[in-house]
């Protein structure tokens, strides 16, 4: 039998009872397994951490079956191994708690466990892997954790939208995606249209095991690329609700957007190298290098209820904002609700109160307009470096195609750490509304991507929606995107 103690860092097995009777437990010795990522190594055994346990329950003679994952190779693997626990609250001391529920409390700190989910799963996504990638890294895990799972295979563009408009909400507690962003603009939007959404936002967590190209969703709330990982941050991590951004345009009426939009070269660069798919994640910068060569531009006018005034106002405001979280106005209909659109974009020549045309010298000779509400775009693209998920703000990032090729691709070149928002020729706020209005010649085509998808080209007013979205952060905050320690 294998001996296992609570500790305040997480169950601690002996090492010397476990060699004999537990079956695939310590495959490695505890110096092997000290290097192993979340497992600690103590004088006399070894630690699984809390957050690695997924599930706990009763076995004969009083032991204890704890289900947990461990990992291996980069993957996550699921394990069980039998116990008598010691330690923590035992049920002979007053007021205690037994051992199985003394460790499913202390494995599930930040969250309920045991959830009832909609998966949806792309069979498209991310080069065609994504059904490989649920059924060997999220499923096991969900499986080993209890999870009911109702499993959705989408067989077209739509078909989560189409779902989410008529599922009965009341049987689920949120949706995880495993795929890339596509899905989970899906799901938003099938929600935004029902007439109950109120409450389908607030009952309903949306959150993404990465299988796709495009993973930002998953990067910026669960700091990981990893399908395995992911899912146990979204079993483990805090709830937290977030802002969306409500597009509004003349031939797509309203769409809830969770991530960007984009005109220019990186939509260029996005839709516009669909055809590249085949060498994955890699098309979208040598599209965005090319375009950048060949110093391209995308006239447009660009109108903004501005937030922020300055870059120095836009620091100011993040230093005082990243370490809040959380969202106390209530959910109601009229926080769904357009303020600036009432089935017609307001005309051009009369700005509601409080907008302004940005300085068209700029606009005009555009390469790069990208609106957006998550810090990681992709991996190691940091776009957004202050986006906070409810600060009731959407990050404007503008750049100025006027500038010398060697000054766009040195900023490009850091777009990793986020300090190409501190070029000169990058333009950096934040705003409550905005209007793009695209202004190509006649004959010439382009793309906007919203979300990563393609949108028609045409005039849309955004308006960010404060804390709508339920969804899943590690420790309640985006992935650490640096902006502070990256200050030029
Ligand atoms: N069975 C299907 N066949 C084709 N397309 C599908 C199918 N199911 C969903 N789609 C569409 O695939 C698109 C891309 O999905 P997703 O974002 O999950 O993957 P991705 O690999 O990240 O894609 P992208 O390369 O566009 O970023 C979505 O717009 C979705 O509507």
């Amino acid at each position: 039998m294998v001996l296992a103690k609570i500790t305040d860092h997480g169950l601690l097995m002996d090492q010397t009872s476990s060699e004999t009777s537990s079956a695939g437990l310590f495959c490695c010795s505890p110096s092997e397994l000290a290097d192993k990522n979340g497992f600690e190594e103590l004088s006399s055994g070894t630690l699984i951490p809390f957050k690695n346990i997924v599930w706990v329950e009763g076995a004969l003679n009083e032991s204890v079956e704890i289900t947990y994952v461990e990992q291996q190779d980069s993957h996550l693997k699921v394990r069980t191994v039998v116990a008598d626990v010691t330690g923590g609250k035992q049920s002979n001391e007053p007021g205690s708690k037994s051992a199985v529920s003394q460790l499913m409390a202390l494995a599930y700190a930040n969250s309920e466990p045991k959830k009832s989910v909609i998966v949806f799963v792309n069979p498209h996504s991310g080069k065609g892997k994504a059904i490989h990638l649920y059924a060997h890294e999220v499923e096991p895990i969900l499986s080993a954790a209890r999870y009911h799972v109702e499993l959705v295979k989408t067989e077209y563009t739509g078909h989560a939208t189409e779902y989410m408009k008529h599922v009965d909400i009341n049987k689920y507690d949120g949706v995880i995606c495993a795929s890339g962003d596509g899905i989970p603009h899906e799901v938003l939007n099938g929600i935004y249209s029902r007439e109950d959404r109120v409450r389908a936002f607030e009952r309903l967590f949306i959150a993404q095991t990465p299988c796709g190209s495009g993973n930002a969703m998953a990067l910026s709330c669960l700091g990981t690329l990893k399908p395995g990982l992911a899912t146990l941050e979204i079993i483990k991590g805090h709830t937290v609700r977030s802002d969306l951004m409500l597009i509004c345009s003349k031939s797509a009426g309203l769409r809830v957007s969770f991530l960007s939009q984009t005109y220019g070269v990186i939509a260029e660069a996005d839709i516009g190298t669909e055809w590249m798919r085949f060498i994955g994640e890699i098309r979208f910068d040598i599209g965005v290098a090319f375009k950048i060569l060949r110093r391209k531009q995308f006239p447009c006018r660009v109108a903004v209820k501005r937030i922020t005034n300055d870059k120095q106002e836009l620091l100011e405001r993040y230093k005082s904002q990243y370490q809040q979280h959380g969202v106390t106005r209530l959910l109601d209909e009229d926080a769904l609700k357009p303020k600036y659109f009432d089935g017609q974009l307001f005309d051009d020549n009369q700005l509601p109160a409080g907008w302004e045309w940005l300085d068209d010298n700029v606009t005009q000779n555009l390469s790069i307009f990208y609106a957006g509400k998550l810090p990681y775009i992709s991996k190691d693209v940091d776009f957004f470096p202050a986006a906070l998920p409810n600060d009731g703000a959407i990050d404007l990032v503008l750049f100025d195609g006027r500038a010398q090729v060697w000054k766009s691709a040195h900023s490009l070149l850091q777009l990793d750490k986020g300090m190409h928002v501190w070029h000169d020729h990058v333009d950096h706020m934040k705003v409550e509304s905005l209007k793009l209005v695209p202004m190509l010649e006649q004959g010439r085509t382009s793309y906007i991507s919203v979300d990563g998808e393609n949108f028609p080209v045409e005039t849309i007013q955004v308006e960010v929606l404060l804390g709508v979205m339920k969804t899943v952060m590690n420790d309640g905050r985006y992935k650490d995107s640096g902006f502070l320690a990256h200050i030029p």
